[in-house]
Parts: structure tokens; C-alpha cells; sequence
């Protein structure tokens, strides 16, 4: 079994106050594992550790067989944050040319790739407007784009599709499914039960811990219930 991400027993405290507890987990190449609890639970502080963003944390994070954090990795890690880091003084456009130039594409493979994330979002009819105009929905789906510009092996995103209208959030996850089939690796986290169905894999976090894992199917077999929040619920979570 070929892991791309694996955790073990990683725990993370600011100051006295302990927010991830012994987390273990292990994402297998071209699946989708969700990340699901409720707001404050830990999951942006789990992923931000997990892309080697934060490196102040006990365990041990590997990513394609390397200890995190690694700058050789970094370049093969699409990672979406909850907050937007854009330029609004910039258009749609110059934002992803300037995120496109960070990881040195060449100008064709840097167009067809601008051109590929711009669409994937919706965005193409708006790449010249200043993001400044841009609503919230319109900068998550920039965010997702710029994610996604260098062609990474790994996407981690936290709250993809917070802001998004629903017939979009349904083309971004078909449009998941697409990645992972190519081998892509994806790491979602979100609050929405019916996006954790769509994972191959989900861990429920809950205070810092994962309390339960395992597949939508299996979860609901295991405990008996009919849908995931009842999974959450029985497992010892409260409502998300
Ligand atoms: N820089 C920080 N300093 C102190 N406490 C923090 C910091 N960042 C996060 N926390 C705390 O860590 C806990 C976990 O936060 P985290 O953002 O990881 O949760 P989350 O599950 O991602 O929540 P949400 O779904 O609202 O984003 C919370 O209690 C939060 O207040």
C-alpha cells in the first residue's frame, strides 16, 4: 500500500491549551480523505502541519516518504487556505501569473495551466477584473485555482467550497473525482455532511481528536446509522 501522507501521533498545543491530541492518520495515493468537525475542532491546524506550514508540533508528518516540513515537497503540495491570500489590487489574471511565476512554469505550460484553473472555477469571463470587485464566492474559487496552478500531486484544501453556490460546488467536487482519477491525492476539510460523503475516506475530528474513521459506508455500517452526522453523533461528536 503506497501512503502519500502519513501521521503519526502528532499533537499540537498553544500555550497550555492542547488542540490536536495523538492524531493518526494515513492518506493513500489518488483518494480523497476528508477532514470533518465541527468549527474550532482543529482541522485547519492538522492540515496546516500536514503541508508543512506549521512546524511547531510533537509527532511525526511524512509526505511521499519525506519528514515535514521539507521545501522539496512543498513544490508538489496544492494547498487552499481557509483565508484568501490574494493581491486585490490585482486583476484575476495577474494573481495567477504571479502564483504561476512562483513555481517557475515556462510562459506555454504557464498559459494552458492559467487557462485550465481559470475554467475549472468559472472565473474565465472575469480574469480581468481587479479582485477587489470580486464577491467571496469568486475569491474562494480564485484561491481554489491558484491551488491547483502548478499541477500538483497533492491538494489539500480546507473549505473549498465555503461561499460557493451549490451548482458550483458540484462541478469543483466533479471536478475532484477528475483529479483524484488521475492519481491525485486530495485532503479536503469541511463542515458539509454531503461533501464528506464524496470522500473515499473520512476521519471525524472532534477537540483535537479523530474519533472515528473510516469510509461513508463503512462509518454508517459501523454505527448503525443512516447518514454521517448520525456517524458523528454516535461517535461521540455532537452536531456539526
Ligand atoms: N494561532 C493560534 N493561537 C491560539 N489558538 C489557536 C490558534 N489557531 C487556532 N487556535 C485554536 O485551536 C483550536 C483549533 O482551531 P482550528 O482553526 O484548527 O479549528 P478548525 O476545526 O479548523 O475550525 P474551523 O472549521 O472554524 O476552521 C481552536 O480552539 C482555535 O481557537
Amino acid at each position: 500500500m503506497s501512503f502519500t501522507i502519513v501521521a503519526e501521533q502528532v499533537s499540537k498545543s498553544f500555550g497550555k491549551k492542547e488542540v490536536l491530541s495523538n492524531i493518526d492518520l494515513a492518506v493513500k495515493k489518488g483518494e480523497i480523505y476528508g477532514l470533518i468537525g465541527p468549527s474550532g475542532s482543529g482541522k485547519t491546524t492538522l492540515v496546516r502541519i500536514l503541508v508543512g506550514m506549521d512546524s511547531d508540533f510533537a509527532g511525526k508528518v511524512n509526505v511521499l516518504d519525506v519528514a515535514m516540513p521539507s521545501m522539496d515537497v512543498l513544490s508538489k503540495i496544492g494547498y487552499m487556505a481557509q483565508s484568501d491570500a490574494l493581491y486585490p489590487e490585482l486583476t484575476g489574471e495577474e494573481n495567477l501569473q504571479f502564483f504561476a511565476s512562483l513555481y517557475k512554469l515556462k510562459k506555454e505550460e504557464r498559459q494552458q495551466r492559467i487557462a485550465y484553473a481559470a475554467e475549472l472555477v468559472q472565473l474565465t469571463p472575469h480574469l480581468s477584473k481587479k479582485v477587489m470587485a470580486y464577491s467571496g464566492g469568486m475569491k474562494r474559487r480564485l484561491s481554489l485555482a491558484i491551488a491547483l496552478i502548478h499541477n500538483p500531486q497533492i491538494l489539500v484544501l480546507d473549505e473549498p467550497t465555503v461561499g460557493i453556490d451549490p451548482e458550483l460546488r458540484l462541478s469543483i467536487w466533479n471536478e475532484l473525482s477528475e483529479l483524484k482519477k488521475q492519481g491525485k491525492t486530495l485532503v479536503v476539510t469541511t463542515h458539509v455532511m454531503d461533501e464528506a460523503e464524496k470522500c473515499d475516506r473520512l476521519a471525524m475530528v472532534r477537540e483535537g481528536k479523530i474519533i472515528t474513521s473510516g469510509s461513508p459506508l463503512e462509518l454508517k455500517q459501523q454505527y448503525e446509522a443512516k447518514d454521517l452526522e448520525g456517524v458523528f453523533v454516535k461517535a461521540g461528536g455532537k452536531r456539526v
